[in-house]
């Protein structure tokens, strides 16, 4: 057995543990990093980056069999299997950044073992004991595949083999319309494929619903059945599957499960460690350490909050900050924004209209603009879409966008809550015209307009003004 004394020992090579890794070592800590699995976690190898990839796929297929601008539309001649080939070669590109042979360049000593904690101090992966100062979890999630009868009699894809799959499924049935589930349903149905999702209570239920609505009403117009309160209770079948719930059978050729995930937490003894844990992951205060033994800490999906790739890159931040400098460092939430990939795209950053209601009740103001009163929104013929600003006290709390560039647009809402900008700093900006980030300084207009425009007092010192001017 090897014996390792170290600084910081990570366990999951994902995006959380590869973001503390890649901070420690190159700030001249003595970093061992665990991973059971692939390098890259999720996001790289089952996630973000093949989903994105395939999306991007569906979306070609769909401007080929739309047309549009004067260029006819054609029936695309679809190769699912090269869209896979796509997928592949994303995901090839983007290896090296979290490959090994980078993370040993930087001194990181990384052991392809499953980590377990044998005290609170040490932990075991395969012929090694490792003794660090410091350890992170950042094992994150798989998906969740709940006691459903009968699932066990079908051949059950997740998102861990729907993207190896390379014959066209004729008829995808999706169980649960969450982000995976929408994001997968759109992809496949513009690449040829029937695509039934069963959706046991609302779809996308974080978004703001006015919002979800435009992005489930294109859905259903390119072809998608969304059935909703429909739990799935049964499946039956062997070739063709059935999902029984309770507003009726659904019978396909595959079935993709997207019920929400599963914090990988079991098997790591944290028990061991003096950890305290629960299903949901690691009990950790906002500085991401345990709550009971203050050596560890987690991040990412097993810090059981938000499940993103950029919380988990956030945390790792927090985490370098804490355990290699030894400043104090906290999580937020407020500014954290999430985008589904949909088309439109639909992102949310800080509250949406009713937490901001329910919060702040008759101090809310809410601004809208429309994406068809952006003149490259009408150029481009994106022109269904919509932001919502809230604004407490001159200041957003939240923005919610549906429409194209959703989740590139979102980016600038987080900007403005994380620096508690006034609706002033953003109508201050100068935007380049014509783009479809026009938008946000609409909705900083809108803001103003009233008290501008429709001010008596404005008006008055105006005539006032006017009639002293040289
Ligand atoms: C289909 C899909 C699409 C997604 N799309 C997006 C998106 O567009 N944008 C976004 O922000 N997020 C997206 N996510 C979520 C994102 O993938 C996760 O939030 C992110 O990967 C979490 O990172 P992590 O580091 O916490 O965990 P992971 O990336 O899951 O990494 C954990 C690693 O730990 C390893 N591990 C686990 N236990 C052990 C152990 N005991 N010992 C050693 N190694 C271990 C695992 O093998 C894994 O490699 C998507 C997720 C899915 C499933
Ligand atoms: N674009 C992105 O950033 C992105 C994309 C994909 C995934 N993710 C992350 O991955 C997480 C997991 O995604 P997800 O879509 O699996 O989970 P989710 O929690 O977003 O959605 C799961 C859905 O399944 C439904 N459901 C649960 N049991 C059911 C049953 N028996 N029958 C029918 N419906 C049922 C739920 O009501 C829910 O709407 C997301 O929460 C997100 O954090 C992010």
């Amino acid at each position: 057995m090897e014996r390792i004394k170290t600084d910081i020992c990570i366990i999951g090579a994902g995006s959380g543990g590869l973001s503390v890794a890649a901070g420690a070592s190159q700030m001249g800590a003595k970093v061992v990093l665990l991973e059971a699995g692939e390098m890259g976690g999720d996001c790289l190898n089952y996630g973000c980056v093949p989903s994105k990839a395939l999306i991007a796929a569906g979306k070609q297929a769909h401007a080929v069999r739309s047309g549009g601008y004067g260029v006819a539309p054609v029936e695309p001649e679809v190769d699912y299997a090269g869209a896979k080939d796509h997928v592949a070669r994303t995901i090839a590109a983007i290896a090296p950044v979290d490959s090994q042979e980078r993370f040993e360049g930087f001194g990181v000593r990384v052991i392809r073992e499953h980590g377990r904690f044998i005290s609170e101090t040490e932990v075991q992966a395969g012929d090694t004991v490792i003794e660090a100062r410091r350890f992170v979890v950042a094992t994150g999630s798989s998906p969740f595949v709940p006691p459903i009868e009968g699932l066990d009699g079908v051949e059950v894809h997740t998102n861990e083999t729907i993207f190896d799959l390379r014959d066209r499924p004729e008829h995808l049935l999706i169980i649960g319309g969450g982000n995976i589930g929408m994001e997968m349903a759109q992809a496949h149905v513009r690449l040829g494929c029937k695509v039934t999702v069963i959706e046991g209570s609302t779809p996308l239920a974080k978004d703001d619903p006015e919002l979800t609505a435009i992005v489930l009403d294109r859905l259903r117009a390119e072809g998608v059945e969304i059935v909703t309160g429909a739990q799935a209770n049964r499946v039956s079948g062997g070739e063709a599957i059935t999902v029984h719930t309770e507003k009726g059978d659904f019978t396909g050729s595959h079935l993709l499960m997207a019920v929400g995930r599963k914090v990988n937490v079991e098997g790591l003894d944290l028990d061991k460690a003096n950890v305290t844990w629960s299903k949901t992951g690691v009990e950790v205060g906002d500085d991401l350490r345990s709550t009971t033994n203050r050596r560890v800490y987690a991040v990412g999906d097993a810090a059981g909050g938000l499940q993103f790739t950029h919380v988990a890159g956030y945390h790792g931040g927090i985490v370098v900050r804490s355990a290699v400098l030894g400043l104090p460092a906290k999580a937020k939430t407020s500014h954290i924004p999430w985008s589904t990939y949909t088309d439109p795209e639909l992102a949310q950053v800080g509250l949406t209209e009713a937490q901001a209601r329910e919060q702040h009740g008759d101090k809310l103001t809410v601004v809208r603009a429309n994406y068809d009163e952006n003149d490259r929104a009408q150029a481009e013929a994106k022109t269904t879409g919509l932001l919502k600003v809230m604004v407490v006290k001159g200041r957003p709390v939240g923005a919610s966008i549906v429409g194209a560039q959703a989740g590139e647009m979102v980016g600038f809402w987080s900007l403005a809550i994380a620096n508690n900008l006034k609706m002033s700093a953003i109508s201050n900006s100068v935007l380049p015209y014509p783009t479809i980030a026009e938008i946000n300084k609409r909705a900083a207009g809108a803001y103003f307009s009233p008290k501008l425009f429709e001010s008596d007092l404005v008006k008055r010192v105006v005539r006032v003004v006017q009639r002293w001017l040289p």
